[in-house]
């Protein structure tokens, strides 16, 4: 079925070759392998090969840019508990073998392995970006292009970041940072000449998970534990339940889509801990349900107000009122179109995995 769709699209004539080095091999590092894997007889125009994995606690592999098996990879993971899988069994090349990699080294690999993309996919930093921020800069420096899933650089480099990679005539990109794979940023480079006045929407996936689940009847703990087995929990989940996650992807798309580069801490922010499961069968039983909304507007001053707030939410004709589990929703405000919503129903790291997949391909295919 997917081949026969794949034929209505332009297939490029020329296959390009991508080496690929990934820094971050959790849930999203994973399933952006796995897809590059399923995707790879699917003629659009570009082989990825695989030559370095890095970890933060299970080592790494990079056998001095010689191409990795990745299949073999990938079934060592889903074959092992967690605190067995150590990378380094797949060879380090004339790298010392190292269960951790330091951030320096990690830049240094960046710098030596001469890949054509570094994808990156580290936990979240709120306050400094880092190091994801570092490892991106490096691969631009270098003249790779730097395709990354991460908020935090989003945040903190998005000017400079973009500035760099212009300047080497290549790509940074970062769609899957905020609704994974859903198409916010290519959809906005895709409005010219339009302006954002504001917008609302629900955009953490694992809160929402929790919220429904306790209109449910779960306990917040059984929830969060759901949340955590789907992938799409952060590394550290109280970023997702203090509201940080959804606050961070505010101020990314302030950043990017208004062009007002705010900080994390300039967004009004809330979480769900709060919230007991009382309140939420009280809500219920009124019609009524508890979202965690992101919302973002530009004042008549030019002032932007942004927030994540606990909001009951009362009516049903709402776009974000029949959201359940991971699902997510955006709507937006622009000078030139009637509000315009997006909606994600029930997303798993596979969405996320295609946002990283489809930048890369678009750095890789605009390239001449
Ligand atoms: N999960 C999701 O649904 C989505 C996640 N994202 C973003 O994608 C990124 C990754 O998320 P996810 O895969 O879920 O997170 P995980 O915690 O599952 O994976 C993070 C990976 O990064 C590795 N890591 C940690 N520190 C370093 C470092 N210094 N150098 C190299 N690797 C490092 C970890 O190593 P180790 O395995 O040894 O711990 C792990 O392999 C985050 O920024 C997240 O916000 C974006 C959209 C959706
Ligand atoms: N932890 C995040 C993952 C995607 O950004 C969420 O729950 O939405």
């Amino acid at each position: 079925m997917e081949q026969t769709a794949q034929k209505l699209r332009a297939v490029p004539k020329e296959v390009k070759e991508c080496k690929m080095l990934l820094l971050g091999f959790g849930n999203v590092g994973q399933a952006f392998a796995q897809m590059c894997l399923d995707k790879a007889s699917f003629g659009h125009g570009v082989r990825f090969v695989f030559i370095g994995v890095v970890t933060g606690a299970h080592g790494f592999t990079y056998q001095g840019g010689r191409p990795l098996d990745m299949a073999q990879i990938l079934s060592l993971y889903a074959s092992s508990l967690p605190q067995e899988v150590d990378l380094c069994a797949f060879g380090t090349g004339d790298w010392p073998a190292a269960k951790v990699l330091d951030v320096a080294s990690t830049l240094r690999l960046i710098a030596e392995s001469g890949a054509d993309v570094v994808v990156e996919a580290v936990p979240v930093n709120y306050d400094t970006g880092e190091p994801a921020l570092s490892f991106l800069r490096k691969a631009l420096e270098c003249g790779m292009h730097g395709i990354s899933a991460n908020k935090g650089p989003v945040v903190h480099g998005f000017h400079d970041l973009s500035a760099l990679a212009a300047s080497r005539g290549k790509r940074y990109l970062f769609e899957s940072a905020v609704m994974d794979g859903v198409p916010v940023f290519s959809l906005w480079r895709n409005l010219p000449g339009a302006c954002l006045k504001g917008f609302r929407g629900v955009l953490n996936s694992t809160t929402n998970v929790i919220l429904t689940a306790m209109e449910d009847g779960l306990t917040f703990e059984r929830a969060l534990q759901m949340a955590q087995a789907a992938g799409i929990a952060e590394a550290d989940p109280a970023g997702d339940i203090d509201g940080w996650d959804a606050a961070v992807k505010v101020a990314a798309l302030c950043t990017v889509l208004m062009d007002v580069p705010i900080k994390v801490t300039d967004v009004q922010r809330e979480g769900i801990s709060s919230l007991t499961q009382q309140q939420v069968e009280a809500a219920a039983a009124e019609g009524q349900r508890y979202k965690l909304m992101c919302s973002a507007q530009v004042e008549p001053s030019g002032q932007v107000v942004s927030q994540v707030r606990l909001e009951k939410l009362t009516s049903a004709d709402s776009p974000f009122f029949d959201l359940p589990g991971p699902s997510s929703a955006l709507q937006i405000y622009t000078d030139v179109l009637a509000p315009v919503t997006i909606v994600s129903s029930d997303p798993t790291t596979k969405d996320t995995a295609y946002g990283i997949f489809g930048d890369c391909l678009t750095a890789m295919l605009e390239q001449t």
